[in-house]
């Protein structure tokens, strides 16, 4: 099985065996462009804040590179190979004609920065999500308590919302606006098709519906019809067969033509089968530039703040429940960039250490609560509980004698308690959270990992694969091509885990407890209406940039 994986800057594809998931090759491509941030490639005028686009070649490059280059490692023909599944990172959604080109690579509209792929953390549709729920609230629309009674500024509704209001000939051109999982899928086997779990985080899709025509036509008249003009197809369900890889996509490939080509899914769905967390009250957290955590359940529970509760949405026959962190490696990232001075650069390179490795080592054998620091872990802005991304990331309780390392730490720590959160409003709420898995590039460090086992006062289970959304990927290939029965047993076979990989220890999770009591206080301050002065910040930042441009 060949299984993709395409992240937030690169794509990842594995060969495994079908039989029992065993590794056998895999190949990463980085995308060319990246994430466009500032520029169009090849232009200079600046783009708006927040904007987060993509280039759509750069995810067919994926399919020409790196596939056959894990072909190549992995050793084995490619007639061996019965089924291809992919992931992608959502809700990353673009404009296309009516034959699936994306609006980006129609020569006319290449200059219009609203013809490219909204990438997930493109942030710049806060005013249409905030008019969205809004909206929803005064009329009392039943799908939104499904959202935590929030819509996000990520998904698919405020994204188009604001290319209609910003650029009314590209939202006009747009025959079909389709997440970048089913647009690749179509890519795969020739034909549209649309995955029930993309639709229901991201597209409100809720009990066979988007959300109705009078609803849409009340947020923007020209807007009345965008879920019947645009998005309407059939749903198809986790680990279906989409189609046959077309003779195209090949030659592209190096794989057999007509081989199945599993329905698409989302990144951290895809590797809840890869982790085995598909019985109800299994939490997985998928942990690397963002974080994204899922949870099955039988029954529906309306939870604050939760990024969506769907039926089918992980697992077919569960309602699945996701909840998320817009940032987590993202903000460490960032300080790696920003807040490691010359000298500890230097002792990172003598040592041979990335400055996340540096700066974990000098905070590792820090006292819980030594640094007298408590941040929140809203860099990237909040996706749960709050649901809001015009909150920013706060430092609290800085000091002439306060240490980078001391800062990087709390950073981590605050990200920690961002999931403590999650979790407790989950089982606050109805959605039992008996054990946690972990999954994604940060499981790699036991700093990070350590601190989170403290923090959530639980042991902590870690999928044993280096590719946990490409395996789960591969998972769901393995089902569309008939290799296994469904996805529940695809897993059991070909999932991966170490159980107790990270385990607490009691005295440090003690002393967390009164650091999360702070988080906590600083949370419901700024985040729930005490003090504007977050969103205020924002207002005059973008006000002052828009008047520069
Ligand atoms: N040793 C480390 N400690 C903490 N964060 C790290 C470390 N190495 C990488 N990161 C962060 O992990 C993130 C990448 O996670 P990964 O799961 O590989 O990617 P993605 O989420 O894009 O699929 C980046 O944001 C990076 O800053
Ligand atoms: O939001 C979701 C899934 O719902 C993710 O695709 C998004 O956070 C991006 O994930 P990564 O951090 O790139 O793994």
């Amino acid at each position: 099985m060949v299984g993709i994986d395409f992240g937030t800057l690169s794509g990842r594809a594995v060969v495994v065996r079908a039989s029992d998931g065993t590794h056998l090759g895999e190949a990463v491509h980085a995308y060319s462009n990246g994430v466009v941030e500032t520029t169009l490639p090849g232009a200079v005028t600046a783009l708006a804040p927040d904007t987060a686009l993509q280039v759509p070649d750069d995810y067919r490059d994926v399919l020409r590179r790196a596939v056959p280059e894990a072909l190549a490692t992995a050793g084995v023909p490619a007639h061996s190979v019965v089924g291809i599944g992919v992931d992608f990172t959502a809700c990353t959604v673009l404009p296309t004609t009516a034959d699936g080109t994306p609006l980006a690579e129609l020569p006319d509209l290449a200059a219009r920065p609203h013809a490219y792929p909204k990438l997930w953390k493109h942030h710049a549709a806060q005013p249409q999500a905030d008019q969205i729920t809004t909206l929803a609230r005064e009329r009392g629309e039943p799908w939104l308590a499904r959202y935590g009674g929030k819509i996000s500024a990520e998904w698919q509704f405020a994204k188009a919302l604001q290319v209609l209001q910003e650029d009314p000939e590209v939202y006009d051109r747009a025959e079909r606006w389709i997440e970048a999982a089913d647009w690749i899928v179509w890519q795969l086997c020739g034909h549209e098709t649309r995955n029930i779990s993309t639709a229901g985080y991201k597209g409100i899709h809720q009990d066979g519906a988007y959300p109705d025509r009078d609803f849409l036509a009340a947020l923007h008249p020209r807007f009345a019809d965008f879920a019947r003009d645009k998005l309407e197809h059939p749903i198809s369900q986790l680990g279906e067969r989409a189609g046959g890889l077309t003779a195209r996509a090949a030659a592209w490939t190096g794989l057999p033509e007509g081989i199945a080509v599993a329905v698409g899914n989302i990144d951290a769905h895809a590797t809840a089968a890869a982790a085995q967390t598909v019985e109800p009250g299994r939490m997985l957290a998928v942990m690397g530039t963002s974080t994204c955590h899922l949870v099955n359940s039988e029954s529906l529970a309306e939870v604050p703040g939760m990024c969506g509760a769907v039926r089918d949405g992980i697992i077919p026959g569960l309602w699945g429940y996701e909840a998320g962190q817009s940032g987590v490696g993202d903000i460490f990232a960032w300080f790696t960039r920003t807040g490691v001075p010359g000298d500890y650069a230097q002792e990172a390179a003598a040592q041979g250490l990335s400055a996340h490795e540096l700066l974990a080592a000098r905070a590792a054998d820090q006292p819980v609560g030594g640094h007298g620091l408590v941040a929140l872990d809203w860099h990237s802005g909040n996706r749960s509980v709050l649901v809001d991304h015009g909150l920013s990331g706060v430092i609290a309780g800085l000091t002439l004698a306060t240490r980078p390392e001391e800062i990087y730490r709390a950073l981590v720590e605050a990200t920690a308690f961002g999931t403590r959160t999650i979790v407790e409003t989950c089982e606050r709420n109805g959605v039992p959270v008996h054990d946690i898995t972990v999954a994604g590039g940060l499981v790699a460090s036991p700093f990070v990992m350590g601190i989170y086992a403290d923090v959530l006062r639980r042991p902590l289970h870690a999928t044993d694969s280096d590719q946990g959304p490409a395996l789960g990927a591969a998972i769901h290939a393995a089902v569309a091509a008939g290799a296994h029965p469904t996805i529940q047993k695809a897993a059991v076979a070909m999932g991966r885990v170490r159980r107790d990989a990270f385990t607490p220890d009691p005295g440090r999770a003690d002393a967390y407890d009164a650091l999360y009591a702070v988080y906590t206080e600083l949370h419901d301050h700024f985040g729930r209406g005490a003090s504007d002065a977050l969103h205020r910040l924002r207002r005059i930042r973008n006000a002052t940039l828009e008047g520069n441009r």
